[in-house]
């Protein structure tokens, strides 16, 4: 059975990641959105590993991985996508992020593009200013703790009814914010905060598929079709979700990447 390991970082963070699915299959990397962890993929996963070895891994800051004091990088969370893959000896994966993992998928892209075969970038943005709205959250956050957050981002993460037509696929996604650390929350805020991938988005070379939810808050349509524009060969889909697309409309989801890939 899969069990959730770790590796240490090149600055010893120690990053939590497990494989799901068959050990012969060519691997599929996920990466998670700000407040949630791994397991925001689960909607997805019996989909995914009926054809793919599905690496998931807890971005530093959120679940089982460290959460180091102080301000993250893109630099660094793409940085610790790289070593994960060094560390279990996969030298080529498709990868799909969602909004920070999506920017991790983009820092990839450019920066280690001979890791990545197809790229799959949902609910993202190249950037996300002002810097003085993740400021205060970094500072909010830091001061209050998780719960003050939790109700306005479940807001921007489903449409308005989603969350009393499908209250057992929210109650996890609230679990997943509120036990995360507020000091891993700030730190990865930190990195979207001082993120501009603006100036090398033409740079991301692998084939990419950009996921946007039309009734996304946080990160827009517009964002994603101004992504999909650059990437060297682009593609744009849109779903009718909020910000976690991938939850609120779990099988279309599954069906957009394993038709792409
Ligand atoms: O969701 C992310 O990974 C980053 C963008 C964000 O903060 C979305 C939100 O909380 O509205």
């Amino acid at each position: 059975m899969a069990e959730v390991q770790t590796f240490a970082a090149d600055d010893g963070c120690r990053i939590a990641y497990r494989f799901d699915g068959p050990e012969s299959a060519p691997v599929l990397l996920l990466s998670n959105s700000l407040g949630t962890t791994m397991e925001m993929w689960a909607p997805q996963m019996a989909a995914f590993t009926q054809r793919f070895r599905v690496l998931r891994y807890d971005s530093r800051g959120h679940g089982q991985s460290d959460s180091p004091a102080g301000a993250y990088s893109m630099d660094r969370l793409g940085r610790d996508a790289v070593l994960l893959l060094d560390a279990v000896g996969v030298e080529r994966v498709d990868f799909c992020g969602l909004s920070k993992g999506g920017m991790v998928g983009q820092w990839l892209g450019v920066r280690a593009p001979e890791r990545i075969g197809k790229l799959i970038l949902a609910n993202t943005s190249a950037y996300m200013g002002p810097p003085s709205g993740w400021q205060n959250r970094i500072e909010g956050v830091l001061r209050n703790g998780m719960g003050p957050l939790a109700e306005a981002s479940i807001a921007r993460w489903f449409t308005p009814d989603f969350p009393s037509r499908a209250p057992e696929a929210v109650a996890p996604i609230r679990e997943m914010l509120l036990a995360c650390d507020p000091s891993g929350y700030a730190g990865c805020c930190a990195a979207i905060r001082d993120m501009d991938l603006r100036p090398t988005a033409a740079l991301i070379l692998p084939p990419t598929l950009v996921i946007a939810g039309s009734q996304d808050p946080s990160t827009s349509v517009a964002d994603g079709r101004w992504l999909a524009d650059r990437a060297k060969d682009g593609r744009l889909v849109e779903l009718d979700a909020a910000h976690l697309s991938n939850v609120e409309q779990a099988q279309a989801f599954a069906d957009i990447v394993l038709d792409y890939l």
